[in-house]
């Protein structure tokens, strides 16, 4: 079943086109990857999707209802957007940062639940925050930030999660951790649609990729069919070399030195 979908959207900043044609289904329980080169409306296409920009042209639809018909907390309770840079709340720690993504669940009067409780545990034990609850969000390097704000998206525990670049601050012991625990939220049944550059993880972890290419969709399906080097070579003006992952074959990504200085070119 599908999830989310867009029906020819198209969005322009000042009259200036970013988006123009793009439709698109999510199917329930997948994750899906947005790739594309810098400025190719990845970011702009996931906050009109997270109804952070109003749609003035095409359709978006959730759970086939529109995405307008939605009241905010409804949608706070469906739908978990992370943005590229999120801003910090001025003095917020770690653990109440977490417990914000519990808002959307609570009624005007009711108190903290034990779910609640539960699901701040289980988030903050999935992204490992456990020696940093105390610690102001603002102290924390840009990667445990970054994993901060996961387990506040983990704690909101919706049906739908859109996440924007959410590993690029990661070292790979990390990235591979978020990866995980991304994919642990799909295999229990959650929809997530993420925004990565890393091409070698999008290809290794996603179900399909979504590629952009100045506004409109260039290619979409499995990763092994978007993945190719003539597409890759267009999209990012550049010269690659795929090869394949040793285990699962998963696609791997090298760039060409536009004028390789070989160590035996330069030793003769
Ligand atoms: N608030 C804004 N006002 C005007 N133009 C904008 C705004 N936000 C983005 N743009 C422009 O829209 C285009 C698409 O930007 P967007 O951030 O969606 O691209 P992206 O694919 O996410 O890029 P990146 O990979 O660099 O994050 C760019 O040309 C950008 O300059």
């Amino acid at each position: 079943m599908t999830l989310l979908s867009g029906h020819d959207i198209e969005f322009s900043y000042h009259q200036r086109p970013v988006l123009t044609n793009i439709s698109l289904a999510v199917p329930e329980g997948e994750l899906v990857g947005i790739v594309g080169p810098n400025g190719s409306g990845k970011s702009t296409l996931l906050k009109l999707l997270a109804h952070q920009e109003p749609l003035r042209h095409g359709r978006i639809e959730l759970k086939q209802r529109p995405l307008t018909d939605y009241g905010t907390r409804e949608l706070a309770r469906e739908l978990a957007f992370l943005p590229q840079r999120p801003l910090i709340p001025a003095g917020i720690r770690v653990e109440q940062l977490v417990q914000y993504g519990r808002h959307p669940h609570q009624g005007w009067l009711s108190q903290w639940s034990e779910e609640d409780r539960q699901q701040v545990a289980a988030a903050c034990e999935a992204m490992q925050l456990e020696d940093l609850l105390h610690r102001p969000v603002s102290d924390l390097s840009g990667g445990q930030a970054q994993r901060v704000w996961l387990a506040m998206i983990l704690a909101q525990n919706t049906d739908l999660v859109l996440l924007d670049e959410p590993t690029s601050a990661l070292d790979i012991g990390h990235q591979t951790e978020v990866m995980e625990a991304i994919h642990r939220m799909t295999a229990s049944g959650k929809t997530v649609l993420i925004v990565l550059h890393d091409l070698a993880m999008a290809a290794r972890y996603c179900d399909r990729l979504l590629a952009l290419a100045d506004g409109s969709i260039a290619a979409a399906g499995p990763p092994r069919e978007v993945i190719t080097k003539p597409l890759i070579d267009r999209l990012y003006q550049t010269d690659v070399d795929i090869l394949q992952a040793p285990g699962d074959g998963a696609p791997i990504i090298v760039p060409r030195r536009q004028a390789f200085d070989s160590p035996t070119a330069r030793k003769s």
